[in-house]
C-alpha cells in the first residue's frame, strides 16, 4: 500500500469534488490517500510517496495558491511519482486553450509534471452571484453552442470515465514502483 496525496485548489468546488472522485478510485486500488485544500496545506508530507495536485483555470490562468504551491514543492514533486490534473472550460471544444493555460502552469510555478490530465470543468450557474452568472452566461453564448447558456441549472462537463482512467493509471503506475 502506498500513500498518496491529492491536493487541490477551487475557488467554485468543483475541483474539490474531482479531487474526492480522484480519491476514491485510488483507494478502490488499494492506497491509502490523504486529500487537502493546498490553502490549509503548507508541505507534502515525505511519508506520501506520490502525489496528484489538481487546479482549475479562472480568467485564463491556473489558481494562484495552486501556482504557489507547486512552486514552493519542486523538490518534493520532482523527487516523487507525481501528476498534475488541469481543470478548465477550455476543454469543451478548444484543446489548444485547454493545453495553452498548462504551458503557462509550468512556466509560472517551474514544474514540468511528467503526468498531465486535462479535464472539463463546471458551469455552476445556480451557485454563481448574479454577476457572476451573467459574465459566465455571456462567455457560455460566445462558445457556439458548446457551453450551455441555461442559467436556471447546473452543468458539468467532467467526462468522469476520463478521470476514472487516469486515477487507474496512476494506481497502477504508483503500484508498480513500490
Ligand atoms: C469567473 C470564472 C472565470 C473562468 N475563466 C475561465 C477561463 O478563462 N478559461 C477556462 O477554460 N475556464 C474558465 N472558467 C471555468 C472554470 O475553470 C470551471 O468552472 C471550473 O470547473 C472551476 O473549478 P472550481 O470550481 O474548482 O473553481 C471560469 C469560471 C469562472 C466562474
Amino acid at each position: 500500500m502506498t500513500q498518496i496525496l491529492v491536493a487541490y485548489g477551487t475557488t467554485e468546488g468543483h475541483t474539490g469534488t474531482i479531487a474526492a472522485f480522484v480519491a476514491d478510485v485510488l483507494r478502490e486500488q488499494g492506497h491509502e490517500v490523504t486529500v487537502a485544500d493546498v490553502e490549509a496545506l503548507e508541505t507534502i508530507p515525505d511519508t506520501c510517496a506520490a502525489v496528484i495536485l489538481a487546479g482549475s483555470v479562472h480568467v485564463g490562468k491556473h489558481d494562484a495558491q495552486v501556482v504557489d504551491f507547486a512552486a514552493a514543492n519542486l523538490e518534493a514533486l520532482t523527487s516523487r511519482a507525481s501528476a498534475f490534473v488541469s481543470v478548465s472550460l477550455a476543454l469543451v471544444g478548444d484543446t489548444a486553450e485547454a493545453q495553452k493555460y498548462v504551458q503557462d502552469f509550468e512556466t509560472a510555478s517551474g514544474w514540468s509534471p511528467e503526468q498531465v490530465s486535462l479535464v472539463a470543468g463546471a458551469l455552476l450557474y445556480t451557485q454563481y452571484g448574479f454577476a457572476k452568472r451573467q459574465l459566465m452566461r455571456g462567455i457560455a453564448a460566445s462558445k457556439r453552442g458548446a457551453l450551455s447558456t441555461d442559467t436556471g441549472q447546473d452543468h458539468v462537463y467532467t467526462d468522469w470515465d476520463a478521470v476514472r482512467r487516469f486515477a487507474e493509471d496512476f494506481a497502477a503506475q504508483v503500484a508498480a514502483a513500490a
